[in-house]
């Protein structure tokens, strides 16, 4: 009888998690994003200043509370001797944040020929995709606008039949539309949780 109780509360209490990949080129902003993340959803964390955020060889990992559920965010260094190895996230994770540098024309089309690559990959059919529009608060004049951005990244999310994507608006420094992206991603780690399971953690 203790055990039958035992499972229920243990069934009760436990939470879901899930696992968030945050991909995207060298310098589109991944690591400054973790931190701002982690600024605004863990008690007393103090930001990391931007001057002291180096390039990431490896990944950084931060597991935040969203309401009843974690997501567990995985950075994953982005330059492109790594790119190699994100495909060993894409199995064990339930949607994938790209990030875009909305201020560098210059590797559009290196960023895109790269968001195909991880969306061609059969290992990340059916992920939620949320390709985000960083550096928004840049006011210079290489600015690519949202617009202009989904023109190119809704495309190639839609020709390679993502089955749920979107492309948003964000500022990692000032953190502007970061909550937006939290939202979108809870609601479609839950709406996807019959192909993508969570893991059951105390
Ligand atoms: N103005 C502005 N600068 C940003 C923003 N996000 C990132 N940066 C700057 O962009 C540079 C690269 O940021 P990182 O967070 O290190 O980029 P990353 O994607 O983690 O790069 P890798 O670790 O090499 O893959 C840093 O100088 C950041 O301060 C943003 O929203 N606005
Ligand atoms: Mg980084």
């Amino acid at each position: 009888m203790f055990h039958l109780a035992q499972s229920l509360y243990d069934q009760w209490t436990r939470q879901e998690e899930y696992s968030v990949l945050i991909l995207g080129l060298d310098n589109a902003g991944k690591t400054t994003l973790l931190e701002e993340l982690k600024s605004k959803y863990l008690n007393n964390y103090s930001k990391l200043p931007s001057s002291r955020i180096i390039p990431t060889v490896g990944q950084n990992v931060s597991t935040i509370q969203i309401g009843k559920i974690k997501l567990k965010f995985w950075d994953i260094g982005g330059q492109d001797a790594l790119r190699d190895m994100w495909d060993e996230y894409y199995l064990q994770c339930h949607a994938i944040l790209f990030l875009i540098d909305s201020c560098d024309k210059d590797r559009l089309n290196e960023c895109s020929e790269t968001l195909k690559n991880v969306i061609s990959d059969d290992k990340t059919e059916g992920l939620p995709i949320l390709m985000l529009a960083n550096k928004q608060d840049l006011q210079i004049e290489s600015k690519m606008d949202v617009a202009e951005i989904k023109e190119v990244f809704n495309k190639i999310a839609v020709n390679l039949n993502a089955s749920d994507s979107t492309v948003r608006p964000i500022s990692a420094i000032t953190g502007e539309g970061v909550d937006e992206a939290i939202d979108w991603i809870k609601d479609r780690v839950i709406l996807n949780k019959s192909n993508r399971p969570p893991i059951l953690r105390k």
